[in-house]
């Protein structure tokens, strides 16, 4: 067994060698089907140790998981801080640790932040795939960091949306990020402006109270992902959609246990799919403070134990799983292996 030292990947070699999320789909699906099929599946993931920084309101991430398809073992370090007016550092830093396996020698340090970015983004289309209304026209993003801007690269490569809208606590930001990505993006100056009609929400913000609420998902019926609202007794019309908070809901923020991005309402009254109950009954405030149902965990949507209804409304709520590192991180590593 060599005993060569580890192998330093920047962001900038992570960049070139997964110049898109796309790339980690197939490997991505396959561990998170694995990771709902318990112990038969062959991934080793405990949930996150999450300490506080309380001086400075940061929190620092702990994220090991083996998988044995992959054949890859691996830990995340991650740093993620609240807003800080005075500060130039990006709110989310990260570091992957990937080992061998065979014997526990460490092979590669790896930039986490892109990784990071693109495998929660490449996680979020799996999702959205399966959960999204059939046609979806309009994707709504609320949030304009770096989530944000992943988010918008890994949605607009794979999905063919007509009309893609942003809404940001700072305005200024949302136009930086709509002026700097290449494409038509609509900038909105309310939530509730940006969601209005929408197919896909994706919440991206580091919010901690709630930005996007139920009200102003109209009461109606959803067939076919088209929302039905009787106009008149007896009478069922397509509407217009004028206040749909969207159909498929992609949460990626408050991943804190008291922290929010959504409701009670919208929680309670859609068809709730998270990355892992374990980790989403001890860390997210949405789940926890609203009391929603899980219906399923997305792996189980991939392996078809449990359906994924996407004539109804639906909320993914991503909270990060460690073995998508791991996937993201062997992907990278391999290329790096192969010369690329
Ligand atoms: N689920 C996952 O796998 C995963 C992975 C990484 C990050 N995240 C989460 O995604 C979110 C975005 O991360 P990021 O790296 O893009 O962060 P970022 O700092 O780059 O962007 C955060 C965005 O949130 C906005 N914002 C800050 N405070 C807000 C508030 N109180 N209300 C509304 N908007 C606010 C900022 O203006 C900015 O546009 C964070 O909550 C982060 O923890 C989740
Ligand atoms: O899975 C992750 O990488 C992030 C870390 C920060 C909190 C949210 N989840």
């Amino acid at each position: 067994m060599s005993s060569a030292p580890p192998v330093f990947i920047s962001a900038a070699d992570v960049e070139r060698l997964l110049p898109r999320a796309s790339l980690l789909l197939p490997g991505l699906e396959a561990a998170l089907s694995n990771f709902s099929a318990g112990p038969a599946g062959g991934v080793e993931q405990p949930l996150r140790a999450v300490l506080r920084v309380r001086p400075y309101r940061g929190f620092l991430g702990v994220m090991p998981a083996y998988s044995a398809a992959d054949d890859a073992l691996s830990t995340k370090l991650v740093t993620f801080y609240e807003p800080r007016g005075d500060s130039a550092a990006p709110s989310h830093q990260a570091t992957v640790l990937l080992f061998d396996p065979r014997c526990g020698a460490l092979r590669a340090v790896l930039d986490g932040a892109v990784i990071t970015a693109k495998r929660t983004a490449a996680v979020s289309a799996i999702a959205t795939k399966l959960l999204m209304p059939r046609p979806a026209a309009v994707l709504c993003i609320l949030g304009a960091g770096v989530q944000a801007r992943s988010h918008y690269e890994a949605f607009t490569e794979l999905f063919d949306f007509t009309e893609v809208r942003l809404w940001n606590r700072t305005e200024q930001r949302a136009l930086q990020l709509a002026s700097s990505v290449g494409g038509a993006v609509r900038v909105c100056g309310t939530v509730r402006d940006a969601v209005c009609g929408a197919d896909v929400i994706v919440t991206v913000t580091m919010a901690t109270a709630p930005i996007l609420f139920g009200e102003w998902v109209k009461p109606g019926a959803h067939i076919n992902g088209k929302l039905l609202t009787e106009t008149a007794p007896g009478l069922l019309m397509e509407n217009m959609r004028p206040l749909v908070a969207g159909d498929a809901v992609q949460s990626v923020g408050a991943s804190r246990p008291d922290w929010r991005e959504l409701d009670d309402a919208l929680m309670k009254s859609s068809v709730l799919v998270v990355d892992s109950r374990e980790a989403a009954l001890a860390e997210s405030g949405d789940v926890i403070l609203s009391g929603a149902e899980i219906f399923a965990e997305l792996g189980e949507l991939l392996k078809g134990t449990k359906p994924a209804q996407p004539e109804k409304t639906t909320v993914f709520k991503s909270l990060g799983m460690a073995v998508e590192d791991t996937v993201a991180a062997k992907f990278v590593y391999d290329a790096w292996s192969a010369g690329n």
